[in-house]
């Protein structure tokens, strides 16, 4: 797990670190211009332009000491300095000290400095880090506006100027085609609203202090391809079937029977020992031709889903894919939760017949995993004022309902009900296609069913999802990729983590 900490954490490991390495302030952030210019001269061609725009804070300090190793590796380097009301930190005027003569320096001091940037090619941010306090003004404003409008490659250091780590941002941002942040993600980098800001980000490692890491408190994590290697057990020899549940998947309807046929493939795709599958009675022939090894429950009903069959039997129930929102299939989940006391996964119609009908959420049995899309997750949750907010309602979501609550979407975030948030970083835009989410249905409702915590569940099954997705995507590319392609890929997928031993 990556542990995600605050500015305030963030600062406090930078001091630890320097105490207890011991090294000094203006080597560390030498070492952090050095892992930033280290990426930086692996991706761009030396004969590019190069503009580097810092503030008089660390951050600018990073700034000046970067143009000092570009200007070395021969790069033609052009620094400005932002002189608004920001205090030079110590480490900003050693390194300011340290260019002597070489690369060029010049002093942004009014706001009618305009179009000063033009002819660069890449424009390096340095003018604020993770000390931003409130929204850019003035001659910042008006510094970060003006490397907006060109045209040139931006890249921020550590975090975009004017975009607050753990906060809700106003103002003007830079908009960074990519965000080279040291060693800690900030949590702002995980949501949809910041990434015209950040860009591509990614952490370079500048050996902050890792035992302070592991003990600083969060409940924000960013899971690894190790930490699923860790959940997924392999399979002994004297297993059998009987050893792996009986999932069920209750899905589909007329006209829909591709959401019940993906969830069901992916269940089968996820190792449980025994699947059913209910469905419509229009639906039978579909299911038992397209998946044999599925066994079939049939609905009285032609088109939907109107009876829960007998539910001793399942280990666990996937359902909602296709389902609808007929009165009779909102009576037939009312039954389900009634009757089924294990965890479940809900999705889908389920969730929206859950929306509407919130007298059915307190039936939901504990442990269970809702997954919602974000507009899924607004019936259930309600509108939020921006993307922290809606952190907070998943958290509270998943603590009242005692579930996992997935919020699907780029970096899907899986809430536990003790407070935690694990951000996920496999998938890809290719995956923003309709049956995408049935296929996570039928995953968490497989794993669910071998007896993994719904914990294990969650973090696994959109792990594997998304890395399915991401396999899928090098061979179909994002545009062609589509839901069928998921499933196909599973197995690629479980056998990437498992190879991980
Ligand atoms: N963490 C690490 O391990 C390492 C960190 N390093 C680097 O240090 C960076 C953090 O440095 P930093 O704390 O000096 O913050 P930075 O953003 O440069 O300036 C803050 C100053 O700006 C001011 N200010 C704030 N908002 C403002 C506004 N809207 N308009 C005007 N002023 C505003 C603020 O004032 P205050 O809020 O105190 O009133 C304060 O004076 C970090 O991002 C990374 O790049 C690496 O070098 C080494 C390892
Ligand atoms: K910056």
């Amino acid at each position: 797990m990556v542990r995600i900490l605050n500015t305030k954490q963030i600062k406090a490991l930078d001091a630890h670190t320097i105490e207890h390495e011991p090294v000094k302030s203006i080597d560390l952030m030498e070492r952090a211009c050095r892992a930033f210019v280290n990426w930086f001269v692996q991706r761009i061609d030396a004969t590019k332009k190069i503009g580097i725009v810092c503030g008089t804070g660390n951050n600018g300090g990073d700034g000046l000491g970067i143009a000092r190793m570009l200007h070395d590796w021969g790069y033609p380097v052009k620094v400005w300095i932002v002189r608004g009301l920001v205090p030079e930190s110590a480490d900003f005027k050693t390194n300011l000290e340290r260019i002597k003569g070489e690369p060029e320096i010049a002093d942004i001091i009014t706001e009618s400095d305009k179009g000063l940037f033009t002819d660069r090619d890449v424009l390096i941010d340095a003018i604020f880090g993770s000390g931003l306090s409130r929204p850019a003004d003035g001659i910042y404003a008006q510094a970060i506006r003006c490397m907006n409008e060109t045209d040139a490659m931006r890249i921020a250091v550590d975090i975009p100027s004017g975009l607050l780590a753990d906060n809700p941002s106003s103002g003007d941002i830079i908009k960074a085609h990519y965000t080279v942040s040291f060693q800690i993600p900030k949590l702002a980098f995980f949501f949809p609203h910041s990434h015209p800001f950040t860009g591509e980000w990614t952490t370079v490692d500048i050996g902050l202090h890792k035992d302070f890491i592991r003990q600083s408190e969060t409940s924000h994590f960013l899971v690894t391809a190790k930490d699923i290697t860790r959940i997924i057990r392999p399979r002994k020899r004297f297993d059998h079937k009987g050893t792996f549940g009986h999932a069920l998947i209750i899905a589909g309807g007329y006209g829909k029977m591709g959401a019940a046929l993906l969830a069901s493939a992916a269940a089968l795709r996820s190792g449980p020992g025994l699947l059913s599958v209910h469905v419509p009675k229009s639906g039978y022939t579909i299911l038992q031709t397209a998946l044999p090894e599925a066994m079939a429950s049939i609905d009285t009903h032609e088109h939907f889903f109107t009876e829960a069959p007998s539910l001793e039997k399942y280990s666990t129930i996937g359902i909602g894919p296709g389902i609808g929102q007929e009165p009779a299939t909102v009576k037939a989940l009312a039954q389900v939760l009634a009757n089924f006391k294990a965890p479940l996964v809900i999705d889908a119609d389920a969730l929206n017949i859950l929306g509407v009908n919130p007298e059915l959420m307190k039936r939901i049995p504990e442990n269970s995993i809702l997954t919602p899309h974000p507009k899924e997750f607004e019936r259930l949750a309600g509108k939020w004022d921006n993307d922290f907010q809606r952190l907070e309602k998943q958290k509270r979501l998943a603590s009242e309902l005692k579930c996992v609550v997935v919020l699907k979407g780029a970096y899907s975030s899986i809430a536990t009900p003790d407070g935690k948030v694990y951000f996920n970083p496999t998938g890809n835009p290719g995956m923003a296609k309709g049956g995408s989410g049935d296929v996570l249905t039928g995953i968490l409702t497989g794993l669910l069913a071998q007896g993994y915590s719904a914990e294990e569940t969650a973090l696994a099954g959109v792990y594997l999802h998304g890395l399915a997705g991401d396999i899928g995507s090098r061979e179909k590319g994002t545009f062609s990729l589509i839901a069928t392609d998921l499933v196909e890929f599973l197995p690629q997928s479980f056998k990437t983590v498992l190879n991980k031993f």
